[in-house]
């Protein structure tokens, strides 16, 4: 394994090689965002399957069999319908609360198994589900897996990685969500063509594999030197350290994070804490940026890619694998994010992004406004290719920087003192906006018409200045140095520092 060396806070080196534990424990770690990404890939597919939809949504059934449906746009409007999706994400914004004390009691690891059973449950009440009741319990038990995990993970990852490749083992948690969302589409491409009407089952019990893989992990990795450390466990702190860092002295990096970790100490109260105003810049920007991570309207697509395919007219098959190539665009553009992040650095990837994100949703609205009515039955061959097209650059650009960015900046900028509730704050957001868009999208889809796609477009213009103005670039500054070379060097963050 290659050696290295990464800065710090004295502008010297910490030593660090880059170790196959460090990787192996990022690997199992990282499938946290495979379950969740299986969790948001599978709803879509599943929801648009009739036998799923004869049996727990049987009013949809009849509107769209009988085609009673008074606008394409409407299809599938129903609110139990968008329900069976967002209450995942109810529970999972509930369990966040109660995932960040225990991230700093227990540990990482301990929370990342307690989200690994949950999924486990969550997944064998889905698959043998009854009725809708089942149904949406099992929805809930998952939506706690996705708190306690995207809690952990992330934090996880962060603080085992070495300062000079953290950008890219932290994006790996979000290339495996976009794995876990393809996988999803896969199956359910195959699943909906299997007769006998329970294909769903199978595409919901498959979500058990990623659940075990998560479950295995957590009880096999070490936990975090700092989260160790936080704990009083400074000699077990010390000994995972130099497993981690291949490395016999440690004693810079482990000095550190033991000074860091007794000013955490002293912290009763780590949510009030986060409202002191030295912590408001990375307060401010990770609430900020899940808001805008989701309102690019990037949900819309992955909960709802093979809807909003049929809605414009594609047939069933088409639409399904529409969906798995948005999913393939999804994970390959994440790629160039793991291999960008510390070079380019964090603020050219956002904003670049942004113009294409612009671009690309202003196309669709202009095509579907254009050429999709109320009635009409599909649109002509190459202005479905080109919304597949404009899709495409869409993701794409997602998945190089708000997607991995929007959990990368805040894990990372946050100090240890407020890291766990931070990132609880974090999740927290990103899950109530997804719940908002989930439970929202068809309907606004079916009052707002192409009009969504605007709406979605006007949000990217906002994020573009707050990106441009307020978020500082973090590439290559350690963990613990955010407050004095970032903040205290930022045009308007350094004003909430000058005490
Ligand atoms: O890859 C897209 C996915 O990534 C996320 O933004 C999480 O970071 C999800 O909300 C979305 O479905």
């Amino acid at each position: 394994m290659a050696g290295g060396l990464a800065v710090d806070s004295s502008g010297g080196q910490f030593e660090a090689k880059i170790t196959a534990t460090v990787i192996i424990s990022c690997i199992l770690a990282s499938t946290g965002g495979l379950m969740f990404g299986y969790d948001i890939g599978i709803s879509g597919g599943v929801t648009s399957m009739p036998s799923f939809l004869k049996r727990f949504f049987p009013e949809v059934y009849r509107r769209i069999e009988e085609g009673t449906v008074e606008s394409n746009y409407c299809k599938y409007d129903n609110e139990g319908l968008q329900l069976f999706t967002s209450s995942l994400y109810l529970a999972a914004l509930v369990a966040t609360i109660f995932a960040s004390p225990c991230t700093r009691k227990l540990g990482r690891k301990l929370t990342m198994l307690m989200a690994g059973v949950f999924f486990i449950i969550g997944t064998i009440l889905n698959a043998v589900a009854l009725n809708l009741g089942m149904l949406i319990a099992g929805r809930l038990l998952l939506g706690c897996g996705v708190g306690f995990g995207n809690q952990a993970v992330p934090v996880f990852l962060s603080e085992i990685a070495p300062t000079r490749i953290r950008g890219a083992l932290n994006i790996l948690f979000q290339l495996n969500v976009t794995i876990g969302i393809l996988v999803a589409n896969l199956i359910n491409w195959f699943t909906a063509k299997i007769p006998g009407g329970y294909g769903w089952r199978i595409s919901l019990a498959l979500a058990g594999i990623p659940a075990m893989m998560l479950t295995i992990g957590a009880l096999i990795v070490d936990d975090t030197p700092n989260s160790l450390i936080e704990r009083g466990k400074l000699e077990e702190g010390k000994a995972v350290l130099k497993k981690i860092r291949g490395i016999e002295n440690v004693d810079p990096e482990f000095n550190e994070i033991v000074e860091v970790s007794n000013v955490a100490k002293q912290i009763k109260h780590p949510f009030r804490n986060l409202l002191q105003r030295k912590n408001r810049p990375p307060l401010v920007i990770a609430i900020w940026m899940q808001v805008f991570q989701q309102f690019t309207g990037i949900n819309a697509i992955m909960f709802y890619a093979p809807v909003l395919f049929k809605t414009v007219g594609f047939g069933s098959d088409a639409s399904l694998y529409s969906a798995v190539i948005t999913g393939f665009v999804n994970v390959l553009s994440t790629l160039v994010s793991v291999s960008c992040v510390d070079k380019a650095g964090r603020r050219v990837l956002l904003l670049e992004a942004c113009v294409q994100m612009f671009i690309s949703q202003l196309v669709i609205a202009i095509v579907l406004g254009a050429k999709v009515t109320d009635n009409s039955n599909s649109l002509n061959k190459g202005f479905a290719f080109l919304v597949v097209i404009m899709v495409c650059t869409f993701v794409s650009s997602f998945a190089w920087s708000w997607g991995p960015l929007g959990w990368l900046i805040p894990s990372e900028t946050f100090p240890l003192e407020t890291r766990s509730a931070g990132q609880s704050v974090t999740v927290f957001t990103n899950m109530l906006f997804t719940f908002v868009i989930a439970q929202a999208f068809l309907s606004m889809l079916c009052h707002m018409k192409f009009g969504i796609f605007l709406f979605f477009c006007g949000w990217v213009v906002v994020m573009c200045l707050f990106t441009i103005f307020l978020i500082p670039e973090t590439k290559g500054i350690p963990i613990e140095e955010m407050t004095e070379r970032v903040w205290r060097q930022h045009w308007f963050w350094k004003r909430f520092l000058e005490d």
